[in-house]
């Protein structure tokens, strides 16, 4: 219970409002100043728990050292942070106070703690560069491709496919990996080629880790400007918490604070952020791997725990944190701190997961779910599309059947499914009795009996009603555009009765009934959408739309 005495409240965190992550800056703007923590240690300031070790093992030795130190980090993080760049008085004036209660706390402690040598247990992480994963630019196409491909010219139940339309279609369609893996292979690459590193350290006085940890702490300061920045240098200085750090080109880009308990195999995560410039590029999320991996693997935790702030708990969430607490309370009660503010997040570390390497895993996963599936069905193959050249009002230069299109018979569809439609198809080759009939139905009652040769001649009916109806006559040609020049940014699928006409005339439209019910409800919809209530454009097409209701049932029933 010691242990955690040296912060027992904390304050609150919040996001910098100049510096919100770019996607959730809204959330981020209105938690900022939701939830402020009381900090205790305001009243009682918090002993300062650091302790220095001599110089045997590197430790710093005199406050020369010290102040060097403190300014090479600020010297390192405003090299390439270009948030931290811009520090303007304020933010320098911040990072002396940080190390002035940063000195002051190790002149008072190094009197009593100059023999009290800590073993920590830093260490680099490993980063794996055994990498066997091929590069997804060749696995996305090309010769490596490990999809089955024909051999030359595929012929599959009478339809010819060429290899390459195969090719193309099996590798475009083969999805490699999702915006999780893409990102985390990517900053893989970068860890391999050098350019990132993720270190673990503590405070043990050697100057290039002390120098990350001021760069980290700064970082802290200025993406949590609630937490006082006394109390940020005290955990991240501790020696009992140890951060975890994304390093590139020797910069500090971010990092995780944490405090392992190893005797309760569980761990606390004080401070989690990235610079300004660098977020929501998947840093976060590596960072959190890497310390997953390191905290099973090295520090032998089983549980993270975490007070996130409201506006990072998406964040967290995404990282496997729940807000259910699992973890027998035996275990952390009274060692982590209590707030006010924030939501206690718990995280399960798996014993197995190879963190830093997920996406190989995931990778391998959907590889092999993709070979199942293609096992079990063609559904990965695309044929090339119908060749559905049309003429003007949309109707098509040759007529389609529908067991010429390619692939519907090798999905299993036969001729004698016709009747299972939930349309009834008209087309002309294979029902022209229904199609006439319906449609003359159709167009009977809609004109109510007006024109007595509809029976035979539907087309010669539909330009009869363009002529004759008294409300038809706005519908009767398509809309010019010269006359109303902002008709077609509105209406985006036009119809009129001339269209419609052709279509008809055609024979080779209207394979359904519901394709004609459809354009005559799309023109009046149109009529309605673009025109306001009052007009008589809107009128007309009020009652013939309440006449086409009618009709549509009855030419339905048909
Ligand atoms: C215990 C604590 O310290 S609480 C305080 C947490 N720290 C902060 O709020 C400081 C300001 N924020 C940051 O420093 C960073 O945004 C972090 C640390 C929260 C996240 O680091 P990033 O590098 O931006 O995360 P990364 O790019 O890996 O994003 C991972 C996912 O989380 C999402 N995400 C990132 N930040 C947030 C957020 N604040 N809220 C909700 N979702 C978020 C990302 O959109 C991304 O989602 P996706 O995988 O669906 O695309």
């Amino acid at each position: 219970m010691d242990g955690h005495s040296a912060h027992s409240t904390a304050p609150v965190r919040s996001r910098t409002s100049h510096s919100q992550s770019p996607s959730h800056s809204a959330s981020a703007s209105v938690c900022s100043s939701a939830h402020k923590r009381k900090l205790a240690s305001d009243e009682h300031p918090p002993t300062f728990p650091l302790s220095y070790s001599d110089t045997k093992d590197g430790a710093l030795t005199s406050n020369d050292d010290l102040e060097s130190i403190s300014a090479r980090g600020a010297d390192s993080e405003s090299d390439d942070d270009s948030e931290d760049v811009v520090d303007d008085d304020d933010e320098e004036e911040d990072n002396e106070d940080s190390m002035r209660v940063f000195t002051t706390a190790r002149l008072e402690n190094n009197s009593n703690s100059r023999n009290k040598k800590i073993k920590l247990e830093n260490s680099s992480m490993k980063i794996d560069s055994s990498s066997d994963i091929p590069n997804p630019k060749e696995e996305r196409g090309g010769p490596t491709s490990s999809v089955p491909q024909p051999s030359n010219v595929s012929s599959i139940s009478g339809i010819v496919v060429k290899e390459d339309i195969v090719k193309g279609i099996f590798t475009e369609n083969l999805q490699t990996s999702g915006a999780y893996s893409a990102r985390e292979e990517s900053l893989k690459r970068e860890e391999e080629a050098g350019r990132l590193k993720f270190v673990c350290f503590a405070n043990d006085g050697i100057d290039q880790h002390m120098v990350w940890l001021i760069g980290l702490k700064n970082i802290f300061a200025r993406q949590l400007p609630n937490m006082p920045k006394e109390y940020i240098v005290r955990l991240v200085m501790d020696r009992s918490h140890k951060s975890v750090m994304v390093i590139r080109h020797n910069h500090v880009v971010g990092g995780i604070t944490y405090r392992p308990y190893l005797s309760q195999k569980f761990g606390e995560i004080a401070f989690c952020a990235i610079t300004a410039d660098e977020q929501v590029k998947g840093y976060g999320t590596r960072l959190m791997n890497h310390l997953k991996q390191h905290a099973r693997d090295v520090d032998g935790l089983t549980h993270f725990l975490t007070y996130a702030d409201n506006n990072a708990v998406g964040y967290f969430i995404k990282q496997g944190f729940t807000k259910e607490i699992d973890l027998d309370k035996d275990r952390w009660q009274g060692y982590i701190k209590d707030y006010d503010g924030g939501i206690l997040m718990e995280c399960k570390i798996d014993p197995k997961l190879p963190y830093t390497d997920l996406s190989t895993m995931i990778r391998r996963q959907r590889q092999a779910i993709d070979e199942k599936i293609r096992e079990l069905s063609n559904c990965h193959i695309v044929y090339p599309g119908i060749d559905f050249q049309k003429k003007e009002a949309g109707i098509p230069k040759k007529i389609i059947k529908v067991e010429d299109i390619p692939g519907l018979r090798e999905a299993g569809w036969s001729p004698d499914q016709w009747g299972h439609s939930r349309f009834r198809t008209l087309n002309a080759s294979t029902d022209n009795a229904t199609y006439r009939q319906s449609i003359n139905n159709f167009m009977r009652t809609l004109l109510k009996a007006r024109f007595m040769l509809i029976n035979k001649f539907p087309a010669f009916a539909c330009k009869q009603l363009m002529h004759d109806h008294p409300d038809a006559w706005p519908f009767k040609e398509p809309v010019d555009a010269r006359d109303v020049p902002d008709y077609y940014d509105i209406i985006k699928d036009p119809m009129d009765l001339r269209t419609m006409s052709k279509r008809l005339e055609s024979e080779q439209y209207y394979l359904t009934f519901e394709m004609f019910v459809a354009d005559v409800k799309r023109m009046f919809a149109n009529a309605r959408t673009y025109n306001s209530p009052e007009t008589i454009y809107y009128k007309c097409a009020t009652r013939l739309r309440e006449e086409e209701m009618v009709e549509c049932e009855s030419g339905e029933s048909a």
